[in-house]
């Protein structure tokens, strides 16, 4: 394949993922939500631990573990965000 190629198969990706993560968003927010109502603490760390454990086990191979980490920490930080802002 060229440049060109593999670009328009990021791209299809890439809205995938878009798409992937505003449902994750969405639950996220379902979550603050529920989170507001009880009180109950919006970083929840041993959590979080979880979450990167259960991904790092999704991962192909293609991705050092070092940087699905970065990904997933980030990813974790806007969701917190999204929280707050609810
Ligand atoms: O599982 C939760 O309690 C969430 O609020 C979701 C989520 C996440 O994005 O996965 C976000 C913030 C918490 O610190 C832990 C996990």
């Amino acid at each position: 394949m060229e440049i060109a190629d593999w670009r328009a198969k990021i791209d299809g990706l890439d809205e995938q993922i878009v798409k992937l993560l505003c449902e994750r968003a969405a639950a996220a927010a379902a979550i603050g939500e529920l989170k507001a109502k009880t009180g109950g603490n919006i970083y929840e760390p041993d959590r979080e631990q979880n979450v990167l454990a259960h991904v790092q086990s999704c991962n192909t191979g293609e991705l050092p573990p070092a940087q699905l980490t970065v990904i997933y920490e980030r990813i974790m930080d806007v969701m917190r965000g999204l929280q707050r802002r609810a």
